[in-house]
C-alpha cells in the first residue's frame, strides 16, 4: 500500500511495504531484513499472506515506533548501559530499541501488551541470533511483576507515563535499580523536571523528586517516529535516591494530594475549605478506630481541581469542627505556611509541614 500510512481513527495503518522500509532504515542493523525471504522466494505462500496483512498501529496503545537509528543509539549511549546489565524495556513494539540494546547489554526483559508486536520482536531477535539474550513478558506493564533488572530503558506508551513512573519508584516489590531512562512526551517531562516556583511544578514533580533525581538528556523530534505523533518528546533519566526519605509514603501521598488540590491557592485557603476540614476530621476518627489502609500510588500529574465543592469559602461554625479547623490553621501559621502556595514549596518544606501536622495529631492517611 502506498501513499498515506494513516487510517482515520481508531487505527493507524502501517503497510507491509512501509514496515519493510522502517526495518531497512536501521543503519546498524541493515544486515537484517525481515522481508528478505519474501523477495527471494517470490510472492507465494506465507510471504504473500504477510504482504496482504498490514500492521495496524493503535494510537490508543501509543504505538509510535522510533525509527531514527541515530536517536536509538543516542538513547542507549546516554542510558549508561554496561555489558553485564539486564535491562527492563517497557513496550518494545517491533523491537527497534530492543535490538539496539541487545548489542550492548547481557540481557533485555521486554514487557509488551500486543501479541503482534511480540511476534515481530521475537522474529527479529531470532533472525539476528539475539533471542537467547531476550525475555519477552506478554502483558500489561502496569499489572506485571517485574523481575530484577539493573536499568530500565524504554520508549514507553505515553498514556501510561504517570502510573508507570509511580510503579517504578514506589512499588516496594521492585528490586532496587540504577536508573530509568525514559522517552516521554515533552510537556510531561517538563512537569517531571519542574522546580519549586516553576509554573509546571506540581504533585507529580514533588512525589518523584522526593525519591529520585530527574535529569533531562535530550529532545527528540516527533519526525523520528512512525507514525509521526502530534507532540515532541524528551529523554529523561530518573535516578532513585540511595537514601530513602524518612516519611510514611502513604501519609506523604495523601498529604500532597490535599496540598495540590488547588495548586494556585494558598495553603491557608486550601485548608480553610469546609470540605478539607471535614475530611481531616473524618480521617482522625478513622485513625482512632484502627485506620484504613487503602492508598493506591497513582499519580495525578495535574492537580484535580475540585472547584465548586460543598462548603468552599463557607465559614464553619460550631464546636468540634471550628476547633479542629483552628488547630489546622494554627499549624500553618506557626510554620509560616499559611500564605504560601504549594507550587512554591520545596520538598524539605513539604516534609517539615507534614511533620508539624502529624505532631499536632492531624493525619492525612489512616
Ligand atoms: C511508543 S511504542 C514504542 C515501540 C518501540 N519501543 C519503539 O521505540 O519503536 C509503545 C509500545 O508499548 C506497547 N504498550 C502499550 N501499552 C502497554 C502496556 N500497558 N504494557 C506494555 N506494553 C504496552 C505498545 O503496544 C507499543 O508496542
Amino acid at each position: 500500500m502506498r501513499g498515506s500510512i494513516f487510517q482515520p481513527r481508531p487505527y493507524l495503518l502501517l503497510s507491509h511495504t512501509r514496515l519493510r522500509h522502517v526495518f531497512r532504515s536501521f543503519a546498524k542493523l541493515n544486515t537484517f531484513d525481515p522481508f528478505e525471504n519474501e523477495s527471494q522466494e517470490g510472492k507465494g505462500g506465507k510471504d504473500a499472506e504477510a504482504e496482504e496483512e498490514p500492521l495496524y498501529l493503535h494510537r490508543s496503545r501509543g504505538q509510535h515506533l522510533l525509527t531514527n537509528q541515530r536517536v536509538l543509539d543516542a538513547i542507549v549511549g546516554k542510558a549508561g548501559v554496561e555489558r553485564t546489565d539486564t535491562v527492563l524495556e517497557i513496550g518494545p513494539g517491533t523491537g527497534n530499541l530492543t535490538l539496539t540494546l541487545l548489542h550492548h547489554v547481557r540481557h533485555v526483559i521486554a514487557v509488551e501488551i500486543d501479541q503482534r508486536m511480540i511476534r515481530a520482536l521475537n522474529s527479529r531477535a531470532s533472525m539476528l541470533g539475539l533471542a537467547h539474550q531476550l525475555t519477552v513478558i506478554s502483558g500489561d506493564a502496569l499489572k506485571t511483576q517485574f523481575p530484577p533488572f539493573d536499568l530500565c530503558v524504554a520508549n514507553i506508551p505515553y498514556g501510561i507515563s504517570s502510573p508507570l513512573i509511580a510503579k517504578l519508584l514506589f512499588d516496594q516489590t521492585i528490586t532496587p535499580f540504577r536508573n530509568a531512562t525514559l522517552l516521554l512526551q515533552k510537556e510531561f517531562a517538563s512537569r517531571l523536571l519542574a522546580r519549586p516556583g516553576d509554573s509546571a511544578f506540581n504533585r507529580l514533580a514533588v512525589n518523584v523528586q522526593l525519591v529520585a533525581h530527574v535529569q533531562h538528556l535530550m529532545g527528540v523530534s516527533k519526525r523520528d517516529f512512525v507514525p509521526c505523533p502530534k507532540v515532541d518528546s524528551s529523554l529523561v533519566k530518573i535516578v532513585p535516591n540511595s537514601v530513602k526519605p524518612n516519611v510514611d509514603l502513604k501519609e506523604w501521598w495523601a498529604f500532597t494530594r490535599t496540598c495540590f488540590c488547588k495548586k494556585n491557592k494558598t495553603l491557608g485557603a486550601i485548608f480553610r475549605q469546609k470540605k478539607k476540614v471535614l475530611e481531616l476530621m473524618k480521617r482522625r476518627s478513622m485513625v482512632r478506630k484502627g485506620g484504613n489502609d487503602e492508598c493506591g500510588f497513582v499519580f495525578e500529574d495535574d492537580e484535580s481541581e475540585d472547584d465548586g465543592e460543598e462548603g468552599e469559602g463557607v465559614e464553619v461554625k460550631g464546636g468540634e469542627v471550628s476547633e479542629f479547623k483552628e488547630k489546622v490553621l494554627s499549624v500553618l501559621k506557626d510554620g509560616g505556611y499559611e500564605d504560601k502556595r504549594p507550587s512554591k514549596l520545596s520538598i524539605d518544606q513539604f516534609l517539615h509541614l507534614l511533620t508539624m501536622f502529624n505532631n499536632g495529631g492531624i493525619r492525612f492517611h489512616g
